[in-house]
């Protein structure tokens, strides 16, 4: 319960509607009790108005009783017309203010959790599956909303028509009130048991669907290898076995419901006829009236709403709980990449590192080892090495996603850690390994990282990156829809794409990660060239494993094991004859084999 206390900042924040919220619950209630007693009363008018009628058999008074019997009948039948109306009112009030409050809320904490998620750094979306961060701001946010809206409601509601229906009870007959009530204490077992049972088998039932939609999404992902490896017929009988489990589960859940309402109202049954025989033992003996025993039985249906959504709301608010739970856990995280200074001076472009080391925290791989290199401003920079040498977590170290463990890494001779790091990213173009496209158009895709775009600098990025001729074969050319709902780029023109979504920003530094492996030579040599102009007096940092592709670089850094072996231009690292020669060598026999 005390993880759901987060919430009461939203409760000031929303204070004035929960409490005429809170205040129209009380008005419906008093309106929905009245309704019994009025009822009593008009029972005992048609009671004592027959007798007094028969009385007058035969008689011409007998028409003037009937009138003044009528027109009362219609008098109480228009006043709990008008009852029903003004608590239906009220009813509307109530769900317009503290429904519409939860609904307030729901927008208000997705917002605090995208915007949280958002600040924190790239090793806490390693750590944590996209489907759980999902889930947390959608599923957990709606449980999370049960509670806020409808629990609050109904236990508002529940608790005060619970105590104000046996106040009125006992106020007419303890007795009576007695026995009316006996029953209830084992409808509230009842409810408490099957309640916890629907639960289980709930929330068992929830993770068997959430199983089949993951089984699938992922094999309507992977049809192409279902395809060829001719696994449908496999495929088609394990989604049978899940889906023949999710329907098992959801036919005892089935049985447990069909059991319980029969058996709430049996429990209801005999409280009515308990109701009806101690009442009348009582109305003989003259304590009470006949209208009293209409008007119990009245009290018996009312409250038993309540005691059904007891059940009902504690499994609400036990929910709420443990997904408030989740929620907070990642609310209380702090960012691992902190960045306080607000100068936002330019950025030149010389980058020097001084003995950096850095281990990734999850797996304690130590990727970089005590590295220093001096990057000046306008440098072509390529960096080269073994898969696995550390070269892509050199290009995450610039970029600041993760922050060194030793050393130090400088930015125009300021500590990188020190300076405005929004100002400094905005500066950067980064070409990132795994391309990623978005669900968009080519136009918005390319023009990403810019607030405003103009149909020029995206169509000169397109150039500058080759991709241009291929865009413009497309029919609706850079209005083409990307990824599920429009085209497949093929991987060499999604590299390209990606590379103009990072030369449109004009950047002071831009980082290729490996970004030229699906493009052929002869684009390759058209792109470089592009970048020899377009970069000119600008930091470039080329990550390849194509000795052609960096041959021309002002400095090549050769990477082994999260350490620089060599250091230097081709001509010079050919001519020490090592490492780099190593690779040079095997790339030339490769292309003389091909
Ligand atoms: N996010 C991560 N969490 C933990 N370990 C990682 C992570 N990324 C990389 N590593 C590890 O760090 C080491 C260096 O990886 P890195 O990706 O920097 O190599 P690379 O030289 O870019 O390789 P490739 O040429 O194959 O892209 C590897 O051993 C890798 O397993």
């Amino acid at each position: 319960m005390k993880h759901l206390f987060f919430l009461n900042k939203y409760f000031y924040k929303y204070k004035w509607r929960i409490i005429p919220g809170l205040i129209f619950v009380i008005i419906s209630i008093i309106f929905q009790i009245l309704q019994a007693p009025v009822v009593g009363h008009a029972f005992n008018l048609i009671t004592e108005n027959i007798s007094i009628y028969q009385l007058f058999d035969g008689f011409d008074r007998q028409e003037v009783i009937y009138n003044i019997f009528s027109t009362n009948l219609f008098f109480f039948g228009a006043l709990i017309l008008v009852i029903y109306m003004i608590r239906g009112l009220f009813l509307f009030f109530m769900r317009q203010t503290i429904i519409l409050m939860s609904r307030h809320i729901e927008y208000d904490l997705k917002n605090e959790i995208y915007a949280h998620y958002q600040k924190l750094s790239l090793g806490f979306f390693r750590r944590n599956n996209t489907g759980d961060l999902m889930n947390r701001a959608t599923e957990d946010v709606n449980r999370v909303r049960m509670y806020v809206g409808p629990a609050i409601m109904y236990t508002t509601n529940t608790t005060i028509l619970f105590f104000t229906a046996i106040f009125f009870m006992f106020s007419v007959n303890v007795k009576l009130a007695f026995y009316a009530l006996l029953p209830l204490p084992i409808l509230v077992v009842i409810v408490y048991y099957v309640n916890t049972l629907i639960n289980q088998k709930s929330e068992k039932i929830q993770e068997q669907l959430s199983r089949l939609s993951s089984f699938v999404q992922e094999r309507f992902s992977g049809i192409r290898v279902i395809k060829s490896y001719v696994r449908e017929a496999q495929t088609q009988e394990v989604f049978e076995e899940e889906s023949n489990s999710y329907k098992t589960n959801s036919m005892s859940l089935v049985k447990v419901q069909a059991l319980f309402y029969p058996a709430m109202l049996l429990l209801v049954g005999i409280s009515t006829i308990l109701t009806i025989y101690i009442g009348g033992e009582q109305v003989i003996a003259g304590t009470i009236t006949a209208g009293n025993i209409a008007e119990f039985i009245i009290y018996i249906n009312l409250l038993t709403f309540p005691v059904t959504m007891l059940g009902w709301v504690t499994t609400l608010i036990q929910r709420a709980a443990a997904s408030q739970k989740r929620i907070n856990e990642f609310l209380k995280l702090q960012p691992d990449i902190t960045s306080n200074n607000v100068e936002k001076p330019e950025i030149e472009g010389n980058i020097s590192f001084k003995n950096v080391s850095f281990t990734y925290p999850d797996t304690g791989i130590e990727a970089i080892k005590n590295v220093s290199f001096e990057i000046k401003k306008g440098q072509f920079v390529a960096i080269i090495g073994r898969t696995g040498s550390g070269k892509s977590t050199l290009a995450n170290l610039i970029m600041r996603m993760y922050d060194t463990d030793s050393g130090k890494i400088e930015i125009d001779g300021k500590e990188l850690r020190n300076i405005n790091l929004n100002n400094y990213r905005s500066k950067i173009g980064f070409v990132p390994q795994e391309v990623f496209l978005f669900s968009d158009t080519i136009k918005n895709n390319i023009a990403f990282g810019l607030s405003e775009i103009s149909e020029g600098q995206v169509e000169t990025a397109a150039k500058n990156a080759a991709v241009y001729n291929n865009i413009v074969d497309f029919d609706q050319k850079f209005e083409t829809m990307l990824g599920e709902r429009g085209i497949t780029l093929s991987g060499g023109q999604k590299q390209r794409v990606s590379i103009a979504r990072a030369l449109i920003k004009e950047p002071k530094i831009l980082i290729f990660d490996d970004c030229l492996s699906a493009v052929d030579t002869k684009t390759e040599e058209e792109i470089l060239g592009n970048l020899g102009t377009i970069m000119k007096g600008k930091t470039s940092i080329l990550i390849a494993h194509r000795i052609s592709t960096i041959k021309n670089a002002d400095q090549i850094i050769v990477l082994d094991n999260g350490e620089i072996i060599e250091k230097g231009t081709h001509n010079e690292l050919l001519n020490k004859g090592g490492a780099y020669t190593e690779m040079f060598n095997n790339q030339l026999l490769e292309e003389e084999n091909a």
